[in-house]
């Protein structure tokens, strides 16, 4: 599907406290439909903050976060649900269901009152699960899957509920190396596909730098840097936010910029940490 540049999401002016602590301050950013997002930042610079608020797992003041131009706040859950699916950062889940029965869920908005899925719901679920490669164990219940494999099974769910919008929290935090890049090309097919705008939260700055069209960059919970790969991933931008020195070449076969972190001495303070413990 063409992408176009319509805004999808528009956040003005955005704060967020948990309690007297600011969290999030004056946060503006369009969302453009089709697009793929990466939002990057160190620990705790308000990332999942951000994606609660979008999700409405928080209740951000009226007139801050418009979907399709509504606000969020006049939406129910349900119209919510219709639009957008998210894959949290925990993915525990505290009861005896089936992998399919959690993938099922994703349908759950879809459905009227009363309505059961029917076998177009389940194939909707069996392909998304042939997808993510959870569908061989899609008889297991989820307590017995093994961490990575639980994320898929989250991530299947929320590519079932057929979202217009798709919020991932480090969705590849669990996987190995082939399920990294796996789940990531399946996003990114659904993005080009469907048209699903993606927003992903990634620690891999060189996966975040491969697969979007776009970055933003939170320091502080600000926005730092917002733009394309080039223009967010230099090396005194990663140098200033993370406290890193890197060099950055660019991606042999993609030609993106690729982080390579340059040691340090800094293991001398953990040695004198210890002298002083001991
Ligand atoms: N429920 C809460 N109550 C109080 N403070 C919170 C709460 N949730 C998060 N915080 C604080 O808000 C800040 C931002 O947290 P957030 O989880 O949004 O960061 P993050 O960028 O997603 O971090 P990470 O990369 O470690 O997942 C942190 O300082 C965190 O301690």
């Amino acid at each position: 599907m063409k992408k176009n540049n319509t805004v999808t999401i528009r956040i003005k002016d955005l704060n967020w406290k948990y309690g007297n602590t600011a969290i999030l301050e004056n946060i503006n950013i369009d969302i453009k439909r089709g697009k793929f997002y990466s939002i990057i930042g160190p620990n705790g610079s308000g990332k999942t903050t951000l994606l609660k608020n979008i999700l409405r797992h928080l209740e951000p003041k009226k007139n801050t976060l418009f979907i399709e131009d509504l606000d969020i706040s006049s939406l129910s859950y349900r119209e919510i649900a219709k639009k957008m699916a998210c894959v949290p950062q925990n993915t525990m889940v505290d009861y005896e269901f089936s992998a399919l029965d959690i993938v099922m869920m994703g349908r759950t908005p879809h459905l009227k009152r009363f309505e059961t899925e029917s076998e177009k719901d389940l194939n909707i679920c069996k392909e998304a699960m042939i997808m993510t490669d959870t569908w061989r164990f899609k008889d297991k219940l989820i307590q017995n899957l093994s961490g990575g494999e639980r994320q898929r099974v989250i991530v299947a769910r929320a590519i079932a509920q057929k979202p217009d919008i798709l919020l991932l929290d480090e969705p590849i935090s669990h996987l190995d190396i082939q399920h990294q890049i796996e789940l990531l090309d399946t996003i990114a097919y659904i993005n080009k596909k469907s048209g699903t705008t993606v927003i992903v939260v990634l620690h891999d700055l060189n996966l975040a730098t491969q697969y979007s069209d776009d970055i933003f960059l939170l320091n502080d919970g600000k926005v730092l840097s917002y733009g394309s790969p080039t223009e967010v991933i230099t090396e005194d931008i990663i140098k200033e936010v993370y406290k890193t020195k890197v060099c950055i070449i660019p991606h042999p076969v993609s030609g993106k910029p690729h982080v390579i972190p340059i040691r340090t001495e800094r293991e001398v303070g953990a040695i004198d940490a210890t002298k002083q413990i001991t």
